[in-house]
C-alpha cells in the first residue's frame, strides 16, 4: 500500500506542471502556489491520467443566460492585459471539474486496488446536460475567495418547484470543500451549518461565495453565503470547519 501510495503522491506532484490539469492536481497536493514554485522546473512529462477526460466547468448547450453571463464576468478576469498590450493571468482561475478520480499512476501504474475504478464524483455522474448540477468554480488566491455557479436541474426538486436542501448541501460542500483544500491541501468536512434563509427555485442560477474566516491549526474555518446572481436574494447562510487530513490515513480507514 505505502509502495502505490507513494507513487501517486509523485504522480500528482508530477503532474502539477501540466497546465490542463494543475489546478485539479493543486488541490489533491496542497497549495497551488507552493506546488507550481517547486515543480517549475519539470519542463516534459507523461500524460497518465485524464487523456480524454471531459472538463465539466465548460459551458455546454444546457446553460441559460444568467449561468453564461455570470461565467463570462468572471472567466473574463482570469486573463488580463497589461498596459503594453501583454496577456497576463488576472486575479481570478477558472477550476477544471472532471467526472472521476485517479486511473494510473506514472508509469501506467494501474492504481484500482487504491481508489475504485467505476468511483465518480457525485455532481458530475448524471450525463443529461442541464438534468442536475451544472456549475462551474473560480478562486481568487489573493482574496481568499471562491466562487461557484451554479445553475440547479430539473433532477433536484425537493420542495415542489424548487431545489433540494440536500442537493444546496452538495454544492455549499463542493464550493467550501474545494476552497478549504486549495487553502489547505487535503481535508475532510467537520460540519456545514447551513441555515436556509428563502427557497431557490429549480432551473434558476445562484452565487456561491466562499470566504476564508480564519486556520487554527489542522482547522480551516470558512463562511459561505448562497445568493441571487444578482445578490439582491439571501438563500443561504453556512458556516464550515474542514479538518486538514494525511492522504494515507484516509485509504487505510476506508
Ligand atoms: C484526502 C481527502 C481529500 C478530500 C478532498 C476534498 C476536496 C477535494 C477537492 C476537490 C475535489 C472535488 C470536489 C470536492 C467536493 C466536495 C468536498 C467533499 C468533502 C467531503 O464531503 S468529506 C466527507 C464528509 N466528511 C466526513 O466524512 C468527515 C468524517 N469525520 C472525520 O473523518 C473526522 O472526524 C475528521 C477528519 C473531521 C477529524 O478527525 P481527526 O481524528 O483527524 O481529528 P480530531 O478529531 O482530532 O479533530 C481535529 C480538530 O478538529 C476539531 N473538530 C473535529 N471535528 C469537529 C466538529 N465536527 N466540530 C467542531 N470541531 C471539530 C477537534 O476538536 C480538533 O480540534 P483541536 O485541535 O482544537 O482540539
Amino acid at each position: 500500500m505505502a509502495k502505490y501510495l507513494g507513487q501517486l503522491l509523485s504522480s500528482l506532484k508530477s503532474l502539477s506542471s501540466v497546465p490542463a490539469i494543475r489546478a485539479h492536481v493543486a488541490l489533491w497536493t496542497g497549495s497551488f502556489s507552493s506546488w507550481t514554485h517547486t515543480f517549475r522546473s519539470i519542463k516534459t512529462l507523461p500524460l497518465p491520467i485524464f487523456p480524454k477526460s471531459w472538463d465539466f466547468s465548460q459551458p455546454n448547450s444546457s446553460w441559460g443566460p444568467e449561468i453564461m453571463q455570470m461565467y463570462e464576468h468572471y472567466n473574463s478576469q482570469c486573463e488580463v492585459e497589461t498596459e503594453e498590450g501583454e496577456k497576463k493571468a488576472g486575479p481570478w482561475r477558472r477550476l477544471p471539474s472532471y467526472n472521476r478520480s485517479l486511473k494510473f499512476a506514472t508509469g501506467g501504474v494501474y492504481l484500482s486496488k487504491i481508489i475504485q475504478s467505476k468511483a465518480r464524483l457525485f455532481t458530475r455522474n448524471i450525463k443529461e446536460p442541464g438534468a442536475a448540477f451544472e456549475y462551474v468554480l473560480f478562486v481568487n488566491e489573493a482574496e481568499q475567495r471562491c466562487v461557484g455557479i451554479f445553475q440547479a436541474g430539473h433532477l433536484l426538486e425537493g420542495p415542489p418547484g424548487h431545489v433540494h436542501g440536500g442537493a444546496i448541501a452538495t454544492m455549499i460542500d463542493t464550493v467550501t470543500g474545494t476552497h478549504a483544500t486549495f487553502l489547505s491541501g487535503p481535508v475532510m468536512t467537520a460540519y456545514l451549518n447551513i441555515n436556509y434563509r428563502s427557497p431557490i427555485p429549480l432551473g434558476s442560477t445562484v452565487l456561491i461565495e466562499s470566504l476564508m474566516d480564519k486556520k487554527e491549526g489542522r482547522k480551516t474555518f470558512l463562511l459561505c453565503n448562497v445568493t441571487s446572481t444578482d445578490g439582491s436574494k439571501l438563500h443561504t447562510e453556512t458556516t464550515a470547519l474542514f479538518v486538514s487530513v494525511s492522504v494515507s490515513n484516509l485509504i487505510q480507514k476506508g
